[in-house]
């Protein structure tokens, strides 16, 4: 038997012996305006998640964190362009038999990608809930395509394969042979729904009322009810804590978490740090439409900290620590500067910052703090 030591030090033996369930090489989003010019949203983006990991992509509004997500799952508008790979993990799990997401046909991306191989908690949820459907019956049809039941009375029971088969709280009744008999079925799902509902700290006696009965925190909580039941492989949560009390923030996040630990690989996007601190293996920081920074999310918080001089200012600007804003705004998307995006407002600016600089080690800057852990 031989030992291998993992070959990125920092991450967790076992995960970094895990194929990414995505890889993202080379992203970039731009939006051609009928103006002329373009936006450019993203740019260059390269990162993967891997099963059990949450990473966590935070950065100014603005910054082209959403559009990421959106370019994902095929959900951009008609004017964006992209270039790029982004490869999911195939049904086995490997990307040898991964799908480019980004070459990918709609009618694949709408039968076997969304809610199915990647659940989306939405930044906007009230305008992705169907707002004619209570949310009780929203999380029963989604329970219902996932145990492969399409209506009363056919039998079918655990046909569908969604996911990774790893199932979700609740569900595990759903494909025991008594389910197939309808009352009992009605039971069960009444069951699996509300402890779908409590997973994402969703009130049950509020399980009946439609999207618009809901504020924007239930909205939200739904939404996240939701993604969680659809127990794809990768979850993308586009600011899954906006509108919820700390409280409730810090049990959603929780949530998230064990999402994560039972095997899912989580995406969140988020202006909420204390939440990425919460629940985040690595921080991607973004800038401009460029992931400037990558790191290890106990090194990000802790002591040492992030290295490239945004990220700091992001920390920074924090009540609980310095309290110190970042001078100066972020470039417009559409009228961005030839070299580092972050240079007029970084108090490390130097002629070299003239040029894009390549990430390295994880740090897209000329000029980044020590990283005592490198020899040269
Ligand atoms: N359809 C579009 N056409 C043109 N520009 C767009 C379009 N959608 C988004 N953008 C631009 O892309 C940029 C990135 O937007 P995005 O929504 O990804 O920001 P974000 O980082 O998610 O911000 P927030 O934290 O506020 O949600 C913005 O400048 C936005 O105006
Ligand atoms: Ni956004």
């Amino acid at each position: 038997m031989t030992t291998r030591s993992p070959e990125a030090p920092g991450t967790p033996g076992a995960r970094a012996a895990d194929e990414p369930v995505l890889s993202v090489r080379g992203l970039s989003v731009r939006f051609r305006m009928r103006t002329g010019g373009d936006i450019a949203a993203v740019t260059d983006v390269t990162f993967d998640v891997r099963p059990g990991e949450c990473l966590a992509l935070i950065g100014e509004s603005g910054c082209g964190k959403s559009v990421l997500a959106s370019a994902l799952l095929g959900l951009l508008p008609a004017n964006a362009r992209t270039v790029g790979q982004a490869l999911l993990a195939g049904p086995e799990g490997g990307l040898g038999d991964g799908l480019d997401l980004l070459a990918a046909a709609e009618r694949t991306l709408a039968r076997t990608v969304r809610g199915r191989r990647i659940g989306l908690v939405p930044q906007s949820p009230a305008a992705h809930l169907t707002p004619v459907r209570t949310v009780r019956s929203q999380l029963h049809e989604t329970l219902r395509e996932l145990t492969g039941v399409r209506k009363a009375g056919t039998g079918k029971v655990g046909t569908g394969k969604v996911g990774t088969g790893k199932v979700g709280t609740g569900m595990a009744g759903l494909r025991e042979p008594g389910f197939r008999k309808p009352g009992l079925r009605k039971t069960r799902l009444r069951e699996a729904g509300e402890a779908a509902a409590a997973r994402a700290a969703f009130p049950a006696d509020h399980l009946d009322r439609h999207p618009h009965e809901l504020s924007g925190g239930l909205a939200q909580r739904a939404a996240t009810a939701l993604a969680l039941v659809g127990d794809a492989p990768l979850l993308l949560a586009d600011e899954p804590t906006t509108g919820l009390d700390r409280d409730l923030v810090d049990r959603t996040a929780d949530e998230l978490r064990r999402h994560a630990d039972s095997g899912h690989a989580l995406l969140m996007i988020t202006h909420d740090l204390a939440a990425a601190e919460r629940i985040a293996d690595r921080v991607a920081v973004m800038y401009a439409g460029r992931i400037v920074e990558i790191a290890d999310a106990t090194t990000f918080f802790g002591t040492r900290g992030p290295r490239h001089p945004y990220a700091r200012g992001l920390l920074d600007a924090l009540p609980e620590r310095a309290f110190t804003p970042i001078p100066g705004m972020p470039p417009e998307l559409g009228d961005l500067p030839p070299g580092c995006a972050f240079a007029a407002r970084c108090p490390k600016a130097t002629g070299a910052c003239g040029a894009v600089p390549s990430p390295v080690d994880g740090v897209a800057c000329h000029h980044p703090e020590e990283d005592p852990t490198c020899s040269n």
